[in-house]
């Protein structure tokens, strides 16, 4: 399947992505794993959060304790191999602070995708968590990826409305490179200040009404490319493209609200599993070894 008759020729990478559990299964865990899964990456989690949610919005939700993030994040990286790691929704300061304290030292890539208000406008932060953010945590990433409002929000420029400015006032306050997603129905263009120069990406834009979790997409694209060896460029062109192709494939029809991107192709999936199956024959019957049973 998938053009893989010649066997794989590469080990699946290994990220680890710290958020919050989308009861929907669109947006926030729950969309980074699929997506990781997109581009062949294995995702290992840990949950500082879950949300009661569905397309139409954040209905309620409850906070990990900070020593049970902690917990998750140990186990993971003294276990496994992680190339790369990203973060999503922080609820509280004294989270952002002790993540912060424990992937200082870490020699991968962080993506840190500030997801302070959903499309709903749900707040997914509080004040006090985007000012330890902005201290503690975007000194730290290789990339920060907010939306143009989290970045005003980020470099309290209420009123700044180019990206470009936005971006060197990122990279002031300490952020190696930041991405402004700028995903809408008419236009999607990103913007990219890669602590050398400015670049501006522009994606096919879809009019459907399935962004749910394209910025959660975008942002755990971007992680496994870096992961995968990418440059900071060529994995915010590549993730642009492929969160873009998500949105025009989005799950149209799946909840009442902004239904979900689908990073996975599921329509062809589903589609070639209700094909004709090929007549199943009859035969001796085995073990559950395969080995044909004794006497028969
Ligand atoms: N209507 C659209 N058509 C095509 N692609 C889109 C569309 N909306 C979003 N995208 C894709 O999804 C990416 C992220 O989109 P967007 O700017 O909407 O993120 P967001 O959800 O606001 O981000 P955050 O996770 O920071 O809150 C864009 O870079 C683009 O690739
Ligand atoms: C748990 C959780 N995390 C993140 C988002 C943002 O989603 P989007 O990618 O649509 O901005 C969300 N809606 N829920």
């Amino acid at each position: 399947m998938d053009g893989f008759a010649g066997g794989p020729t590469a080990e699946p990478k290994v990220c680890l992505t710290i958020g919050s559990s989308d009861s929907s299964g669109g947006a926030g865990i729950q969309g980074d794993i699929k997506a990781l899964a997109s581009i062949g990456c294995h995702a290992a989690t840990a949950l500082v959060g879950i949300t009661a949610q569905n397309t139409r919005g954040v209905v309620s939700r409850h906070t990990v304790p900070v020593p049970a993030v902690r917990a998750q994040i140990d186990a993971v990286l003294d276990d496994l191999a992680v190339d790369a790691v990203k973060v999503g929704t922080l609820w509280s300061a004294e989270l952002v602070a002790d993540l912060a304290a424990r992937l200082a030292d870490l020699a991968v890539p962080l993506v840190a995708d500030p997801v302070m208000v959903t499309a709903a406008g749900s707040r997914l932060y509080s004040d006090d968590a985007v000012e330890a953010f902005v201290a503690e945590l975007l000194p730290l990433a290789a990339v920060i990826t907010p939306n143009l409002p989290e970045a005003r929000l980020l470099a309290r420029r209420p009123d700044e409305d180019d990206p470009v400015r936005l971006c060197a006032e990122l990279a002031r306050l300490g952020a190696s490179a930041v991405v402004i997603t700028g995903g809408g129905r008419e236009v999607v263009c990103d913007w990219l200040f890669d602590g050398h120069r400015d670049y501006r990406f522009r994606s096919t834009p879809s009019s459907a009404a399935a962004t749910h979790g394209a910025g959660c997409a975008h942002s755990a694209l971007i992680t496994g490319l870096l992961a995968r060896g990418d440059s900071v460029v060529e994995a915010v062109s590549r993730a642009g493209e492929l969160a873009a192709e998500g949105v025009g494939r989005g799950l149209v029809g799946i909840g009442s609200g902004e239904s979900p991107v689908d990073l996975l192709d599921l329509r062809r999936r589903a589609d070639a599993l209700s094909r004709p199956r090929r007549p199943i024959h009859r035969s001796r019957p085995t073990d559950r070894r395969g080995h044909i049973a004794e006497g028969t």
